[in-house]
């Protein structure tokens, strides 16, 4: 029977550099990752790829409302097709995790696959702004996880994760919380992730309601560019990202080709990571984000900067 690991988490919360560390310390196993991305192009499955993982992305929505019927026949195909030991889902920031436990646990995959460990991953510099303006995608997340991992703890003080695991406290009683920083996790650490141990009753999974209207106006735009930027360049643009004029950008990703050296970008409700990029920059990018100015932010990562530009 494939065992199924979920690993759910806010947008840039940290899943994908997650499921690297999982992925690395199941080495000696068959895994299979179905990344579901909520652009329109896929971002990050190319660099697990290309660390010898198989990947299947699913992009363009989420699996647990617009893609679900794709989402299911994914899971069937690769349990027939590929027979791996293990699936390992990663949602979309903003997945319902209820929802794609239900999936899992459909009649059909009876017998073929169950729900092994249940992961969220909490961004513990932004955990506490997000609950604010997102609550119901955390509720849902939170309070249907087995494993509560906080990310980035090495950028906040104690008293910040006090706060943070108070808060999650009060929407998880059962869940074992880990605040390590992950640089200080053992393989053998990330190997108990997902040894089952500690799973929940899966009748007691928890179900919003109005379930449907939580992801308004919450879009992307995703972006392919021949440009090349260079650091300084692309730095300015992330720092006008956090402007209003933009809309409300929680979440901003790519490879883009640089002048010098290809680059990699990470943005996060307003902090950003430029870095050199571990893949050939293949100029694709993806901006997540509520009420976002497509068109404005198509233009800022076109244009040079330095060049005077008009609106319309
Ligand atoms: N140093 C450090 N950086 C982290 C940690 N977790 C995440 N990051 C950084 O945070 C950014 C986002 O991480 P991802 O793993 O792409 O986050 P994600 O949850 O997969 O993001 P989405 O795909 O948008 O949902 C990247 O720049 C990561 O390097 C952590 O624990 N420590």
């Amino acid at each position: 029977m494939t065992k199924v690991d979920i690993i759910s988490g806010f947008l840039g919360a940290g899943k994908t550099t997650l499921i690297r560390k999982l992925l690395k310390a199941h080495e000696d196993e068959k895994v299979v990752l179905i990344e579901n991305e909520f652009g329109e192009i896929g971002i990050d499955g190319e660099i697990v790829e290309r660390e010898g993982f198989q990947v299947l992305e699913l992009s363009t929505g989420c699996i647990c409302c617009s893609m679900k019927i794709d989402f299911f026949n994914t899971i069937t195909t690769v349990i027939e097709q590929l027979k791996p030991e293990r699936i390992i889902i990663e949602p979309t920031g903003i997945g319902l995790l209820s929802e794609i436990i239900d999936i899992v646990n459909k009649q059909e995959l009876k017998g073929k696959c169950s729900v092994n460990s249940l992961i969220t991953v909490i961004d513990s510099i932004n955990y506490l702004e997000q609950l604010d303006g997102f609550g119901d995608f955390f509720e849902d997340q939170i309070t249907n996880a087995s494993i509560l991992i906080l990310s980035k703890t090495q950028f906040v003080n104690d008293d910040e994760i006090k706060n943070s695991i108070s808060s999650l406290r009060e929407l998880n009683k059962k869940a074992f919380i880990v605040k390590d920083n992950w640089d200080n996790l053992s393989h053998q650490d990330f190997k108990e992730f997902l040894n089952g141990d500690l799973m929940l009753d899966l009748d007691e999974i928890l179900h919003l309601e109005n379930q449907h209207n939580l992801k308004k106006g919450i879009d992307n735009v995703s972006l392919e560019s021949e440009r090349e930027f260079t650091e300084e360049e692309l730095e300015k643009i992330l720092i006008k990202l956090k402007n209003s004029l933009y809309g409300k950008v929680l979440r901003g990703k790519g490879f883009l080709k640089g002048a010098e050296q290809d680059l990699e970008f990470n943005y996060v409700n307003g902090q950003y990571v430029i870095e050199d990029s571990e893949i050939e920059g293949n100029g694709r990018m993806c901006i997540i984000g509520k009420d976002l100015d497509k068109s404005r932010i198509k233009l800022l990562f076109k244009n040079r900067l330095g060049k005077v530009k008009r609106w319309k």
